[in-house]
């Protein structure tokens, strides 16, 4: 088995393991993954829940004898949602906290800066975050779909170093094991090439979604963006005390290159400039020293039109010295610029938080 660690993970946990019958919430599988979020959280990790199964816990409240309609299985969300964030909190003694998202709310810069900054105020509450797809406002053509690619978003948003998907298999297969006696577990994966996506195929049960390709797809997007990603048995209490104890039960996709590179090389290459701020000496040195991050308070000037989540090259003297995604818009930094962090309320009426330019979001220039 190889050995793995990590800081901040996703945990992704399937229909299968929510409502193990198709219908109703069980702990039947909870119990261990439980235990490792509460010896994982006290060992000073971070962990995010994505969990499947509104729908399929809500079924036997809509009975129906056919394929249910797209409004059938959005009423069974709304019902069956309750239920299991409700089983889900029996078994901690911090609070869970209910994420729905969408497709669009993923995609749209605004609401995906109020995500990321929910979820990072949360960890820093010591809540439990378990997101889940907003089935019953999502119409098809906007949904994200399915739950590996919802976790693969979610690990991206909360800058995860890890995703784990725990599913009712083993992890991928050379093929289906349940259509193929003679299929064998893959330990690890390197890169995933079009042969690895030949290899999986869809839904094992009526409550799953997306079977094995929605899982691959996941693990590419994070993979590319430096977050390993482990297909475990979430059925298999075992397999939780393997992770605890370093070891992967399953199989590892191991990371193009590492997250800090990965995001590194995101921030200062691939987003685009929209603007500038010039901060004063004082704020560039903590910057730069004390790996602080920017607050309104250290800004002199800003120029360029850019949104809430732009990307803004900083400047001390005219040199720029660092990039970071701006949590507030030009507009807003022409208001409280040179402002305490405590006086941006007053200012603006509201507040998106306390600094400018989170440290998770910022690369320094050399
Ligand atoms: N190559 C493969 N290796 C392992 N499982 C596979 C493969 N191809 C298809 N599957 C199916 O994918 C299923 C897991 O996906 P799914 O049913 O969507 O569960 P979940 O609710 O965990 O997302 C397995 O039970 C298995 O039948
Ligand atoms: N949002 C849906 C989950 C969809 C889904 O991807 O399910 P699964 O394949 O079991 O992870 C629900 O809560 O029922």
């Amino acid at each position: 088995m190889n050995a793995f660690s990590w800081q901040r993970a996703v945990i992704k946990i399937g229909s299968a393991l929510i409502a193990p019958d198709g219908a109703q919430c069980s702990d039947r599988f909870l119990l261990p993954i439980a235990r490792f979020i509460i010896a994982s959280r006290a060992a000073g990790k971070e962990v995010i829940l994505v969990s499947s199964g509104s729908v399929a816990a809500g079924r036997a409240n809509i009975p129906v004898n056919h394929v249910p309609s797209i409004a059938e299985k959005q009423a069974m969300a709304a019902i069956g949602q309750i239920g299991m964030m409700a089983n889900w909190q029996r078994l901690f003694d911090f609070p869970c906290a209910q994420v729905l998202v969408t497709y669009d709310d993923l995609h749209d810069r605004t609401r995906y800066v109020n995500i990321k900054n929910t979820l990072r105020e949360l960890l820093k509450h010591q809540a439990l975050p378990i997101v889940n797809e907003n089935d019953t406002v999502a119409v098809n053509e906007l949904k994200v779909g399915d739950n590996d690619n919802l976790a693969a978003y979610t690990a991206l948003v909360a800058g995860a170093d890890t995703l784990i998907i725990c599913s009712d298999i083993d992890g991928l297969y050379t093929a289906d094991p349940r259509k193929n006696a003679n299929a064998t577990l893959i330990h690890e994966v390197d890169h995933i090439t079009p042969d690895i996506y030949a290899i999986a195929g869809g839904a094992g049960t009526s409550v799953g979604t997306g079977g094995m390709r929605t899982k691959i797809e996941a693990a590419d997007k994070c993979t590319r963006s430096g977050i390993q990603t482990l297909i475990v048995n979430g059925r298999n209490g075992t397999v939780f005390d393997a992770l605890q104890a370093g070891q992967i039960p399953g199989t590892l996709f191991r990371a193009q290159q590492s997250h800090k590179k990965a995001r590194r090389l995101w921030l200062e290459h691939t987003l685009k400039t929209r603007g500038k701020i010039e901060v004063d000496a004082g704020a560039s040195a903590a910057l730069k020293n004390q790996g602080a991050s920017l607050l309104p308070s250290g800004i002199l000037t800003v120029s360029g039109h850019f949104d809430a989540g732009d990307a803004v090259e900083i400047c001390s003297q005219g040199k720029p010295v660092a990039k970071g995604l701006a949590l507030y818009s030009a507009q807003e930094l022409h208001v409280i610029k040179g402002v305490k962090s405590t006086q941006i309320r007053s200012k603006l009426g509201y507040d998106s938080g306390e600094v400018v330019v989170h440290r998770d979001d910022l690369v320094m220039f050399d």
